[in-house]
């Protein structure tokens, strides 16, 4: 298994919010979790990524316990709703930067930034500076900053909750394109059930600290508690 987590549980100020949580993801495969606002996802993504540490339970990732583990050295990259950029260094510089604190050569960094630019259609933006950028572009920077560095876990939080809604489209689409051929597995928290439907292998829903893992993706429409149902019926009712 890629991952495996067995029995985390956390609490803040004695209150619990997350309570025996298991979950096992395959390689390449995305987990979609929903789940009402406060039950805990981004408390469960920062624990993986390491950057809360982990009170109860275990995190083993490609067979390795790594609840020590600094979060630079987890190989997990967590990317959040806000588009953290460096402010003084262009869209091409913010998305090399992870090339270039790992010393990688000049000829490979333009190689790599060239590329992944085209793919995030963002080559003729390369020499902007984020405060010259709209909100969906600095997202699409963001993602890169992420994917150069070629994570094989990608935690995503909410990550297009800023966008209008073809861009969020658009980066839905790129975002199966690119997990896929860059053979990544990610945990991809969002509010949206169609998008969790489109862009997750496998679902969950968050409630009250516990987390559900559903067997396909009708049997996560079939479970009221998730309120895909309603959300589905109501977009049938829009269409016709
Ligand atoms: N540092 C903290 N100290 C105390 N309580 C916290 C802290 N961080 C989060 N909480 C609480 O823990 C609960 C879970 O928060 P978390 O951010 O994990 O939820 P979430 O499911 O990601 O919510 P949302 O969907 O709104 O982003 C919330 O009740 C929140 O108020």
């Amino acid at each position: 298994m890629f991952l495996t987590l067995q029995n985390i549980q956390h609490q803040y100020n004695n209150e619990p919010v997350l309570q025996h949580v298991n979950l096992q993801l395959q390689a390449n495969t995305t987990l979609g979790i929903l789940g009402k606002s406060g039950c805990g996802k981004t408390t469960l993504l920062k624990i993986i990524a390491g950057i809360i540490p982990i009170q109860v339970g275990e995190i083993i990732l490609q067979n390795n316990n790594i609840n020590t583990t600094p979060p630079h050295l987890r190989n997990i990259v967590y990317m959040s709703q806000e588009a953290l950029l460096f402010p003084h260094l262009n869209v091409f510089e913010n998305i090399a930067f992870g090339l270039r604190i790992r010393k990688e050569n000049n000829t490979q960094v333009q190689q790599k930034v060239t590329a992944l630019l085209t793919q995030l259609s963002l080559a003729a933006h390369a020499q902007k500076m984020p405060h010259q950028l709209s909100g969906g572009q600095k997202q699409r920077v963001n993602f890169g900053r992420a994917l150069i560095i070629n994570p094989p876990l990608l935690l995503l939080d909410e990550p297009f909750g800023n966008l209008d809604t073809h861009t969020r489209a658009e980066m839905q689409l790129l975002f199966k394109e690119i997990t896929s051929n860059y053979n990544m597995a990610s945990i991809f928290v969002t509010h949206d059930v169609k998008e969790a439907l489109l862009v997750a292998n496998d679902i969950g829903y968050m409630n009250n600290g516990h987390l559900k893992i559903y067997a396909n993706q009708q049997a996560f429409i079939d479970d009221d508690i998730t309120g895909a149902k309603n959300e589905m019926a109501f977009w049938k009712n829009v269409s016709c």
